[in-house]
């Protein structure tokens, strides 16, 4: 199954500044997705992680700053080709309306669709791989609105898949899934012909499954490049507060990081 394949595209992201509201979200950040790699964009929870990939899939106009997939301006380039250049995956989309799983996924297709044209048999043949590939080939009769968080996000990633993308942007994909889903999802994304940008919280998964990482916090980027030598317990305590150790991985005898206990940070226990 060929159709519609390129090859990966890189993502170059150039002193990009967000601001809603008035309020600086995003400052002078540098982005760099390798052609063909995985990069993953960690930090705190509101460090501006969504933020920057929003801007890079035109959900959120910068400021200021570029954008570009394979060397094209995203915020220039006609929306129909940037569906054809990079897929997405998010947290919250929402796709309420009454549609089957095929019908989602189907929904891939539509960049290389005309106006009036349905599916063709490659179109079918590409959505059946796709749900085939996240292991949701039985569900694909199944009403979208009625699956569980876990088999809607599998089934979103379907959909990218099926989109046929040279580079491929998810924001928290290992969200709502099981141990075993996760760990497939990140094998996959590993495998797949494509530049990946992901936001991720678990720093572990980072380090497994990354070729680079991008840290962010408080809106700017703090450190990039490779995984293993970027995330360091310096940078996890000056960026995450939090004291760590790296320990070999019992399976792979990679990097695996290890916390030591905090308490609650959060606030003093009630009274009661
Ligand atoms: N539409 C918006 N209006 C106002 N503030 C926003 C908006 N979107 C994001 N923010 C703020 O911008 C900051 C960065 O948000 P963002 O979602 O990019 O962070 P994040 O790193 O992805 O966080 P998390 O890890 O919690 O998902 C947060 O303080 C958030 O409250």
């Amino acid at each position: 199954m060929t159709a519609n394949r390129r090859a990966p595209l890189g993502i170059a992201v150039r002193d990009l500044d967000v601001a809603i509201d008035g309020r600086a979200i995003v400052s002078g950040a540098t982005v760099l997705a390798p052609a063909g790699t995985v990069t993953a964009v960690i930090g705190p929870n509101g460090s501006g992680k969504s933020t920057l990939l929003r801007a890079v899939y035109r959900a959120c106009r910068p400021s200021s700053g570029t954008v570009h997939i394979g060397g094209q301006d995203v915020w220039q380039t006609r929306a129909r080709d940037n569906a054809r250049a990079r897929a997405v995956v998010t947290q919250h989309q929402g796709e309420s309306a009454d549609f089957t799983c095929r019908e989602i996924v189907d929904m891939g297709r539509s960049p290389y669709k005309g106006l009036l044209s349905g599916e063709s048999a490659d179109d079918r043949l590409i959505v059946a791989e796709s749900l085939e590939r996240v292991g949701m080939a039985a569900f694909a009769d199944r009403h979208f609105q009625n699956l569980s968080g876990g088999e809607r996000q599998r089934v979103l990633l379907a959909r990218a898949l099926a989109q046929r993308a040279p580079a491929i942007l998810l924001d928290e994909p290992t969200n709502h899934l099981d141990v075993e889903s996760q760990i497939a999802l990140l094998g996959m994304i590993g495998d797949l012909d494509a530049t990946i940008l992901l936001a991720l919280h678990d720093l572990n998964q980072a380090l497994a499954h990354a070729d680079h990482v991008v840290v962010m916090g408080a809106g700017r980027v703090v450190a990039a490049g490779p995984a293993e030598s970027t995330v360091t317990p310096g940078l996890l305590a000056e960026v995450f507060r939090v004291d760590a150790r790296i320990v070999a991985d019992p399976f792979t005898g990679g990097p695996h990081l290890v916390f030591a206990s905090i308490g609650n940070r959060w606030g003093s226990p009630s009274d009661h």
